[in-house]
């Protein structure tokens, strides 16, 4: 069995039939399945490089089941995540009170984790502006007071999918290069706080 490196886990999150396989099938395998709808159960596994600067990073993307009756599963999904895409599908409005449900939640339990909100199914509303049934601006808002970044796809078209997952990989690496400096940044400060307390040593003695 091969066991394949994770740089970042990813988790998807939201109600059920809001999109998030689609929205994976779309950015892992560039493809839309027109098929029967089909639930997933549980979750679904899928790794995948994506180059940012001169670096590749794998994403270990989880792809949970939306259906409430397996909300306590997506939970064990989202530990240790480092980003969270929290779906909601454009043209239902009662998506977008599960997505606040899943921030909620991320806020309470995982806070590290930082919340990509995504609404799903854009082509729908191009197509006919009267299906749209969460307005932009208020997620907009939403978005700002939770800290969240926004975007708006369609699986369909491929509409910002891939533009999604790069920023959530650029985060994710800015962050981590942040954190790296930040540690030699207090190193170099204890040594600076060392070499102080060495000089005055001198001076006592
Ligand atoms: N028009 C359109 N339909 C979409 C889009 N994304 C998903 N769908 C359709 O919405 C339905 C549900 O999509 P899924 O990707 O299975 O939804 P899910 O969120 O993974 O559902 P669960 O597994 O139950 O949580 C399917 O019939 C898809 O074809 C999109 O961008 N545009």
């Amino acid at each position: 069995m091969s066991c394949q490196r994770v740089d970042a886990k990813v988790v998807l999150l939201g109600k059920e039939y809001v999109g998030k396989t689609s929205l994976v099938e779309r950015y892992v395998h560039k493809r839309f399945q027109t098929g029967p709808y089909q639930n997933t159960i549980g979750a679904a596994f899928v790794a995948k490089n994506i180059q940012v600067g001169d670096k590749v990073l794998t994403l270990g993307i989880w792809d949970t089941a939306g259906a409430e009756r397996y909300e306590s599963m997506s939970r064990i999904y989202y530990r240790g995540a480092c980003a969270a895409i929290v779906c909601y599908d454009l043209t239902d409005s009662s998506s977008f009170s599960r997505l606040k449900f899943w921030v909620k939640e991320l806020q309470n339990c995982e806070q590290q984790c930082k919340i990509y909100m995504c609404g799903t199914k854009s082509d729908l509303i191009e197509g006919d502006r009267s299906l749209r049934q969460v307005d932009y601006h208020d997620t907009l808002d939403y978005a700002e007071e939770v800290k969240a970044e926004l975007f708006e796809t369609s699986s369909k078209t491929g509409r910002n999918v891939d533009e999604l997952f790069q920023k959530v990989a650029e985060d994710y690496y800015n962050n981590t290069a942040f954190q790296v400096m930040e540690g030699a940044s207090v190193i170099l400060l204890k040594e600076r706080q060392l070499d102080q307390h060495q000089r005055k040593g001198c001076c006592h003695h």
